[in-house]
């Protein structure tokens, strides 16, 4: 079938009117000229990335199980990646918990500084017991 054909970027990229019109997501390339008026997000951002690795866009936008189904739909091949190719950048932090430590480095901050912050008023508290005891 012609699922299994290889296509460079450059094949790609000779794609970008709106009557033929590839775009490149996840590494496999898709003729979606069909669907270019069916868009519910417009014509217009398909356009944008057409011939183009739209991959970011695309998950940017956080399309649905739906969205992915219709796009599988159009499937045409696979891109084989040459290196000087434009490769998208890795974004999806939802699905990917090693790229993203960021957020666990800040509770772990957080809760240092809330653990430090009792201590210390904890600290007052005592000193403030004592010398008062001491008054009286
Ligand atoms: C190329 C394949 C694409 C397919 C098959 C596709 C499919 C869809 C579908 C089915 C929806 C309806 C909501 C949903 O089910 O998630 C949608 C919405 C949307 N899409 Fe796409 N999309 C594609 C590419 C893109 C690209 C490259 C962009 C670029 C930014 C984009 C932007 C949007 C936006 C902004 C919406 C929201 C529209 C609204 O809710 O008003 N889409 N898309």
């Amino acid at each position: 079938m012609s699922e299994s054909k290889e296509f460079t970027y450059q094949d790609a990229s000779a794609h970008t009117t709106k009557k033929d019109l590839y775009v490149v997501i996840h590494d496999k390339v898709y003729d979606v000229s069909s669907f270019v008026d069916e868009h519910p997000g417009g014509e217009e951002v398909m356009l944008d990335v057409g011939g183009q690795d739209a991959t970011e866009a695309f998950e940017d936008v956080g399309h649905s199980e739906e969205a992915r189904e219709i796009l599988a739909g159009y499937e045409i091949g696979t891109l084989i990646r040459k290196p000087g190719d434009p490769v998208p950048s890795p974004s999806r932090p939802q699905d990917s918990p090693i790229l993203s430590p960021a957020p666990t480095a800040g509770t772990g901050i957080g809760l240092y500084a809330i653990i430090f912050g009792v201590a210390i008023a904890y600290a007052i508290y005592q000193y403030l017991q004592t010398s008062s005891q001491g008054k009286q």
